[in-house]
Formats: structure tokens, sequence, C-alpha cells
């Protein structure tokens, strides 16, 4: 089971590094592998599990933050909106790519964190508000989907670690909460 001794932190070379795409079908291994992802992320947000086994919660995961340069990520995001229960998201990818994005952008008003990074670092991060992404499933099937707002934003955050890029790439140090006309702040 994937606890927070498994994850490493920044400074550890594997997180800027680009992950290797992944044989399809998923062999058993990266297959286990993306279950033992997820298996985190649930447990992350349970708050009996989270604090038995004092885990950060988390609503996404890469495989290079186990120290595991493959592209293989996990989002477990749940939807804010209890009208709405199925507008989150919940599934590993394997090779995501993203195909198309919106010109529009947002960002989440809180701005973002790592559980690879053990620090604050203030300001809004900048991401394309919509994507269409496509990925291979654990059983070797191509998906297409197109994601919007918060889960957009999270998977956009996963796909950066599989090539090595930080959240706070994204920070202007100079004025990390300046934002452009019409970006969209995500509360
Ligand atoms: C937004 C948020 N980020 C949390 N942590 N950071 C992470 O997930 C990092 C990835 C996210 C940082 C910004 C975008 C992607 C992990 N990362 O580094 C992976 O690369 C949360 F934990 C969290 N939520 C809201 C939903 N809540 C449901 C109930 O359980 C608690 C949970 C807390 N929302
Ligand atoms: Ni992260």
């Amino acid at each position: 089971m994937i606890t927070m001794d498994d994850i490493i932190r920044e400074g550890h070379p594997t997180l800027r590094e680009v992950a290797k795409e992944v044989p399809i079908p998923p062999t058993e291994e990266d297959v286990k592998l993306g279950e033992e992802m997820m298996e985190f992320l649930k447990n992350s947000q349970d708050p009996v599990k989270a604090e038995e086994l004092h885990l950060r919660g988390g609503v996404g995961l890469a495989a290079p933050q186990l120290d595991i340069s493959k592209r293989i990520i996990a989002v477990h995001v749940p939807s804010l909106d209890p009208e709405k229960p199925d507008s989150g998201i919940s599934t590993v990818m394997y090779n995501p790519k993203i195909l198309s994005h919106s010109v529009q952008q947002a960002c989440l008003g809180e701005g973002e964190g790592c559980l690879s990074v053990d620090r604050e670092v203030p300001g809004y991060v900048v991401r394309a508000a919509r994507i269409t992404v496509s990925y291979y499933d654990a059983e070797g099937n191509k998906q297409k989907i197109r994601l919007k707002n918060y889960n957009a934003i999270v998977v956009q955050h996963e796909i950066d670690h599989i090539n090595g890029v930080m959240f706070y790439d994204h920070i202007d140090e100079k004025t990390p909460f300046t934002l452009d006309d019409g970006v969209l702040v995500i509360e």
C-alpha cells in the first residue's frame, strides 16, 4: 500500500525527468501500480484512513512521484456539486496526452500544492480551462474525454509531473497573484 514514505520530494531528480510511455495494453505490473495509486487517493480522502496512515489529502498522483518514471497518472476528484454527482472524475490514465485545449484559462483560487512539495508556494497557477485528453485505460482501450475547470486543472497538474514540470514553474515570482483579463478563478 502506498504511503507518504513512498512519495519522493522536490530535489529528487526523477521529478524533473520526462517519463517514458508504457506498453499498451498495460502490463500486470502497471495495472497493479495504477490500482495502488487510486487506492492511495481514496485512502487520503477518507478521514479515518488518512489519519491512521498519516496521509496528506490528494486528488491526483503521478507515477514519477513514486520514483517510477512512467507515463501513468491517477485522478480521484469528487464532484464539487451535490446536484451533479458525476461531475467528478475517477480514473487511472496510461500514456495520457492533451490533444487540444481552450484559449480560456483558469486557476484554483487557493493556488496549488503538491504531495512532493513540503512547503507552501503562494500564487495562481494559470492553466487551460478546458482540455481534450486521450489515454489508455487499464484494459488497453483508447479513451478520449473532454474536461473542464477543476477536473481539467487536476489532470494538467498530473500530466505536468510526467513531463518533469512542477506547479510552481507556472507561478510568476514577481507577480504571483496577477491575473490577465478573463482568467476564470475556480473556488
Ligand atoms: C485541489 C486539491 N488538492 C489536494 N491536495 N493536493 C493534491 O491532490 C495534489 C494535486 C492537485 C493540486 C492542485 C491540482 C491537483 C497532489 N499532487 O501533488 C499530485 O501530483 C486536495 F487534497 C484537495 N482536496 C479536495 C477534495 N477533498 C475531498 C475529501 O478529501 C480531501 C480532499 C482534499 N484538493
Ligand atoms: Ni503534484
